[in-house]
């Protein structure tokens, strides 16, 4: 049986992946329960692409503020130079991996969010799911830029988060988001603390009260979203333990896992 993994690589953590990391990825593979499948980001390459161009970086409310030439660079480094080098290290650790981005096969419809503030930022409408089993069936692994497509051909910048959760709720998978922190930080008698699980409703309380920020605000929010749309689990890890992958899929408690709370009220 085919259960998907999908496994969120932030580009925040990217350029610190060991090879041992993308063995891993082969290896959950090979061990045949659970099938991978990577979406990527790659914010902090774009921002650099953006200023040896000299195009200005803005970000509203953790998304990025896409003009057209913004656009032109994140298509670029998204689905070009990001996409082909995850091919690569998944190919140099004994895997087989196929890069494609949301435009390709339709794989995601898009839609703007707000044009006036964000330009062209999408959100994901539609999943065709179709295109990652037939990938997975032969053996690939699907490696997924987040860049897609609306139905006139207009192509939209996408948070990977976003489009993490929504091809792990087509697919009724579970997800894991690869990042540079070991999950949700909590300060507690002075000291950072890795939250082991939090809820929906405190990640709503820990956003209010500033303690969740930045990028982890996107991905808390996209967690709990995929949750409410049949994502079986949810975790966030750090890609600096790379064993912590191949432990996760034996069922280890690993990095902090979110849950909904009125689903465990329910249990
Ligand atoms: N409460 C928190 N716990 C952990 N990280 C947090 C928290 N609040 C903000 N962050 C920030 O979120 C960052 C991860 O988000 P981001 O940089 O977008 O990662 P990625 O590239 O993996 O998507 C962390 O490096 C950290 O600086
Ligand atoms: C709309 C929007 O903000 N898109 C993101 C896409 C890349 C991304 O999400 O990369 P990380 O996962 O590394 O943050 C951006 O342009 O940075």
């Amino acid at each position: 049986m085919n259960r998907y993994l999908v496994i969120k690589c932030g580009g925040s953590v990217f350029d610190k992946l060991t090879p041992a990391f993308f063995n891993s990825i082969q290896a959950i593979q090979a061990e045949g329960q659970w099938q991978p499948v990577i979406v990527h980001g790659g914010g902090p390459a774009i921002s650099q692409m953006l200023k040896k161009l000299a195009i200005p970086t803005v970000f509203h409310q953790g998304l990025r503020v896409t003009t057209q030439e913004v656009l032109d660079v994140a298509e670029m480094v998204l689905s070009g130079t990001m996409n082909k080098q995850i091919v690569s290290k998944i190919s140099t650790a004994g895997g087989r991996a196929f890069g494609l981005s949301g435009v390709d096969g339709g794989l995601f419809q898009a839609k703007p969010i707000a044009f006036s503030t964000l330009g062209y930022v999408g959100e994901i409408t539609a999943v065709n799911p179709a295109i990652i089993a037939g990938l997975c069936n032969q053996g690939l692994i699907p490696v997924i830029s987040p860049i897609s497509m609306d139905d006139k051909g207009q192509h939209y910048n996408i948070n990977a988060d976003q489009a993490a959760a929504a091809i792990a709720s087509a697919l009724n998978g579970k997800l894991c988001f690869i990042s540079d922190v070991p999950g949700i930080l909590v300060e507690k008698n002075g000291e950072l603390t890795q939250l082991k699980q939090v809820s929906d409703l405190e990640i709503e309380r820990l956003i209010e009260r500033k303690k969740i920020s930045g990028g982890m605000i996107p991905k808390a929010k996209a967690a709990v979203d995929s949750l409410k749309q049949n994502v079986q689990e949810v975790v966030i890890v750090n890609g600096m333990m790379p064993e912590c992958l191949v432990d996760y899929t034996k069922g280890v408690e690993v990095g902090t896992k979110i849950f909904l709370e009125e689903e465990a009220l329910h249990a």
